[in-house]
């Protein structure tokens, strides 16, 4: 049996100049963590953007509906952007204190909860890179939100910080829709309970992780992207076909309409 969606991205498209970015993109996420990857420029940011309600969709909606685990919980959605506007001045502690009053929930827990309980007291201009990545996750868990969208939480941090963050991730998924943008394909493979490949932005590729990779006849992420979103070779069988693109021009049929990163 499947969980219950707890957001619904129903026929958005988002146009920059009169030019989509995304461009009819349907899915919906459910609790666990739910990976967007895709080419450079792909629609990736914009997408989270929209699911965080920080960008506007020109058409469709996004939808967050009742019955997921915390229904009527007043803060449905965190969101930690690419690049997070913390003051270096405060703590960490300070920090979440900050946004703990706008969105509820335990600075204290929210550190522990991403492993900087030893670092409360520092401030944020003496963290590294990781560990102010680290502060965003915490941020954006704060008040149990039912959907945690994190835009490339592990962009520019060492392996060890990149294996911290996608884990702090996938802990926040346990009863949480985690919405993740990442290159890190390894780490995706490794932590990602649904994935969503973006192209020219349209859906090329979307459901469980499990199910896609059998689908497509793939041993893991990294080669399901080949396959539908890189230059690879047009895949050979019939079953990688029928979700796959040309490997060339992209999918100019309109009809990529994914639903079913809800279908375990
Ligand atoms: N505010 C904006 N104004 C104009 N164009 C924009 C804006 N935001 C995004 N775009 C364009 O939309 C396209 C998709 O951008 P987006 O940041 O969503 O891609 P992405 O997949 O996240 O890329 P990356 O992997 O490089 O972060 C790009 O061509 C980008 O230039």
């Amino acid at each position: 049996m499947s969980e219950p969606t707890l957001a619904a991205v129903d026929g958005v498209t988002r146009t920059y100049g009169g030019v989509p970015v995304l461009d009819g993109v349907s899915l919906s996420v459910e609790a666990g963590v739910t990976a967007v990857v895709g080419p450079n420029g792909s629609g990736k940011s914009t997408l989270l953007g929209i699911l965080s309600g920080a960008v506007e969709p020109t058409a469709g909606s996004v939808r967050y509906p009742e019955g997921g685990p915390r229904a009527g919980s007043e803060k449905h959605v965190g969101y930690l952007p690419q690049r997070v506007p913390f003051r270096d001045g405060f703590t960490a502690r300070e920090t979440l204190g900050f946004y703990a009053a706008l969105a509820g929930g335990d600075p204290d827990a929210a550190l522990a909860g991403v492993g900087l309980s030893d670092a409360a007291g520092k401030r944020v201009g003496a963290l590294s890179g990781g560990m102010r990545r680290l502060l965003g996750i915490a941020q954006a868990t704060l008040g149990d939100p039912d959907v945690v969208v994190l835009d490339e939480p592990t962009s520019g941090l060492d392996p060890e910080m990149r294996e911290r963050a996608f884990r702090a991730a996938a802990r926040a998924g346990d009863d949480a829709a985690v919405v993740v943008s990442s290159h890190d394909l390894d780490l995706v493979d490794a932590h990602a309970d649904a994935v969503v490949v973006l192209r020219r932005g349209r859906v090329a590729a979307a459901g469980a992780r499990d199910r896609l990779l059998d689908d497509h006849g793939v041993d893991g992420v990294a080669e399901l992207y080949r396959a539908v979103a890189g230059g690879a070779e047009p895949p050979a069988s019939p079953a990688e076909s029928e979700s796959a693109d040309d490997g060339e021009g992209g999918r100019d049929d309109g009809e990529v309409h994914v639903t079913g990163v809800s279908e375990r």
